[in-house]
């Protein structure tokens, strides 16, 4: 059964701390939190405040989307801010290495993140050192996007790649991810199923995260 990261960028911003209580008591596994700079992404979000201000409201590891240029820069804040998981975008820093040791060096697990149209092959001489991968099934910046389907030969690829490398990263996905798509996603080899819109977007958060667990494969 995978795990599930609702992404609070679908939440209701005026009642974070509600919110976030209300998906932990739902059933969440992980709180995703999407991290954007207005120049990787053409949106901007929220910084280290707002990731200390969700590690006072839950227990639940925080898994920090860094969708941001130069993100070296500040992982030591989110790090200080309380992040169990930082991801970069490896479009976003030249020295892929160095960045997820700045991120080990603080003793928090480490990701790496690949845009649906960046290969996995750039992350060939790093999977031994990563503790998560993300595959972006939407381009990033915005929630409520469609899924894209070749993301599913993604997963699937990567889960090989693991296999022959006897990597033990995570595999998990963003993007799209409903009640329509998890099924496939799941059978593709996801762990971690990030949804934004398809868990804060319903009445039910209960109902919504047991659909995305529960997805059927053959679906
Ligand atoms: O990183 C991102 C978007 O860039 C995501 O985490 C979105 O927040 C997912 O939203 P849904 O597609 O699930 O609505
Ligand atoms: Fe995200």
């Amino acid at each position: 059964m995978p795990l599930i990261a609702p992404s609070i960028l679908s939440a209701d911003f005026a009642q974070l701390g509600e919110e976030i209580r209300a998906v932990e008591a739902a059933g969440a596994d992980w709180i995703h939190i999407d991290v954007m700079d207005g120049h990787f992404v053409p949106n901007i979000t929220m910084g280290p405040l707002v990731v200390s201000a969700v590690r006072r409201v839950t227990t639940l590891p925080l898994d920090v989307h860094l969708m941001i240029a130069n993100p070296d820069r500040f992982i030591e804040d989110f790090a200080k801010a309380g992040a169990d998981y930082i991801t970069v975008q490896v479009e976003t820093t030249p020295h892929l290495h160095r960045t997820i040791h700045l991120i080990r060096d603080q003793g928090v697990k480490a990701g790496a993140v690949v845009n649906p149209g960046t290969s996995l092959n750039t992350l060939e001489w790093i999977l031994d050192d990563l503790d998560l991968v993300l595959i972006m099934s939407v381009n990033p910046g915005f929630g409520g996007q469609a899924f894209i389907p070749g993301s599913l030969d993604k997963i699937d690829r990567l889960r090989a790649l693991l296999a022959v490398r006897e990597a033990k990263a995570l595999i998990e996905v963003d993007g799209g991810v409903n009640g329509r798509t998890a099924g496939a996603v799941i059978a593709a080899g996801a762990d971690v199923l990030v949804a934004g819109s398809a868990i804060f977007g319903t009445a039910d958060y209960r109902q919504s995260i047991a659909r995305l667990k529960n997805a059927d494969p053959g679906d």
